[in-house]
């Protein structure tokens, strides 16, 4: 699915208007006709249906305005409202609004009660920006309490298609029909949890336009199943390689399991657990088929040789797991460092192993290794000094200056998960999954990719198809155990299903 800015929108109109001859006209009738058949395919034919449009004053109302002309046609009742001067009206937006008068569509004002089967939303599109204020405002409070079907043309109005930032006001649609391509205000909250299923159509961009463009953005969609690495049959475990996760720590064994365990689960070859030899007992008591190392450790809690012990152990190993439930000792902060700017194999670090960088972010520039960072956003603001609130009011740009500074990949997990590679392309996960904010549920995401990472995928494809297996196995545990009761053990024993069938993640977002 392709995923484009609002001014890279602009340029796909514009290429196909100026350099392949379509009319900017066609554009809005087809924006406005797929928008009706999206519509017809949620509420039935529109015939003998109340439909209020309600229209702002640029080309967002101009659909809206075709699309009154095309429901009266239907024998739809409709009635328009116009949010602006008329006489401000401009070009097809202009024309549109001409026709509906001349077709005698009735107006209404804006301020009075709502009374209809059918809203559409023609406020406000990829234009907006800011707040919405004024008369918009009442009109949309009225518009999201009217109990009306509510269908958005392009994005809800008052939701920035950049950012998916949603002004205090903005609408709730049921149904949201964009055009040509997604906005990253789509896929990003607020934005996505302002409307139930988003349709992209077809206006007549012409195909190789829209191909041509390297947008920098990505859906993380079905189609990264393509990323799984491929298995040969003539093979042996080496061939799928070794793993070698240091993990856990005194009241955090499971993380070493349940990272290490998701790390075979994902078809590594072999994978062993380094962890404190203090909690030993407690990991091999819950692992079969994963290896473990004993580390040093004094006074109960891990010693600095083990470090050492460590890197010495990596010569043997083909990829590293740093950071899952180690801690926030002196001495395992010491060793990520360590870890960090001596280990040259591919690695994923996470959690308190992200903990232990904050604060001296500079020693990933010494790295000699492929590094996938996977913070979550509290991990992120402490990575970046960035607020939590700063970071959301724009993670794509949070996430790719920062995979881009330190050319690592990283992984931005939050309930819309954002991957940044270190060329600064940018993936966004078009679902979420309150099951999936479980207690070790990055542990598993971390062993996932770890796994991936070992059979020889590229670091981002790593982390890009960690992010999808991780949202396919949290849909197939919601299934099975629910959003409430799901716990990371059905996550990781759903880890091998999610390999195995496709699941769509993202069923709320569709193309025709
Ligand atoms: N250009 C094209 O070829 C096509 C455009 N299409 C439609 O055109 C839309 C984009 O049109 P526009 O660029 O005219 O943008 P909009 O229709 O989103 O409207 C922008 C207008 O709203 C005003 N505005 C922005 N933020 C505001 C705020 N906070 N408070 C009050 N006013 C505010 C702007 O000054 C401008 O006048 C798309 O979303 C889509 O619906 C479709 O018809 C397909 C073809
Ligand atoms: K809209």
């Amino acid at each position: 699915m392709k995923v484009v800015s609002v001014s890279q929108m602009r340029g796909l109109e514009q290429a196909a208007i100026e350099d392949c001859g379509v009319p900017s006209l066609l554009l809005m009738e087809n924006a406005a006709a797929g928008f009706l058949m999206a519509l017809e395919r949620e509420t039935g034919p529109v015939a003998g249906k109340k439909i209020h449009v309600f229209c702002g004053r640029g080309n967002n109302g101009g659909d809206g305005f075709a699309i009154a002309r095309m429901a009266h046609n239907l024998h739809a009742d409709v009635t328009i409202t116009l949010l602006f001067d008329e006489a401000s009206a401009e070009g097809d937006a202009k024309t549109n609004l001409e026709i509906v008068k001349k077709m005698g569509i009735p107006f209404s004002a804006a301020g009075g009660g709502i009374s209809c089967d059918i809203i559409v939303d023609a406020i406000f599109g990829t234009g907006f920006h800011g707040e919405i204020e004024g008369n918009a405002k009442s009109c949309i409070d009225a518009i999201n309490n009217s109990g009306a079907f509510i269908a958005s043309v392009d994005i809800p109005s008052g939701v920035s298609a950049d950012t998916g930032h949603a002004s205090a006001s903005s609408v709730f649609a049921d149904l949201c029909v964009t055009f040509a391509a997604l906005k990253p205000g789509h896929l990003l909250f607020p934005g996505r949890g302002h409307f139930q299923k988003l349709i992209k159509g077809n206006i007549s961009v012409p195909r190789e336009v829209i191909n041509e463009l390297r947008s920098g953005y990505d859906v993380i969609d079905n189609s990264k199943r393509e990323l799984i690495p491929k298995r040969e049959t003539n093979s042996h475990k080496g061939s799928f390689g070794k793993a070698l996760a240091f993990v856990g720590s005194a009241g955090m064994s499971g993380a070493a399991v349940l990272s290490s365990s998701a790390i075979l689960k994902s078809g590594a070859g072999m994978a062993t657990a380094a962890v404190p030899e203090t909690v030993l007992g407690a990991v091999c008591a819950h692992l079969t088929s994963v290896m473990t190392v004993p580390l040093p450790c004094e006074n109960g809690s891990l010693a600095e040789p083990a470090a050492d012990l460590l890197l010495e152990k990596l010569k043997h190993q083909d990829v590293l797991l740093a950071g899952c439930g180690i801690g926030t000792s002196d001495a395992a902060k010491k060793t990520i460092c360590r870890l960090v700017t001596e280990n040259e194999k591919p690695m994923v670090l996470d959690a308190d192993g992200l903990n232990a960088v904050s604060g001296c972010t500079e020693l990933l520039l010494e790295k000699k290794c492929e590094l996938i960072l996977t913070p979550h956003i509290v991990e992120f603001s402490r990575l970046t000094g960035l607020t939590v609130l700063k970071i959301k009011e724009n993670p794509i740009l949070a996430a790719r200056e920062f995979a881009q500074k330190f050319q690592v990949t990283l992984v931005l997990k939050d309930a819309v998960t954002v991957v940044a590679a270190k060329d600064g392309t940018v993936f966004i996960s078009p679902s979420s999954n309150s099951g999936l904010a479980t207690a070790g549920s990055g542990d598993v995401l971390a062993g996932i990719i770890t796994g991936l990472l070992s059979q020889g995928a590229r670091p981002e494809h790593a982390a890009v198809g960690g992010v999808y297996l991780h949202l396919a196995a949290g849909n197939i545990a919601r299934k099975a155990k629910g959003e409430y009761g799901m716990t990371s053990e059905d996550l990781l024993s759903s880890v091998p299903a999610a390999f195995m069938e496709e699941i769509d993640i993202a069923p709320d977002i569709k193309e025709w």
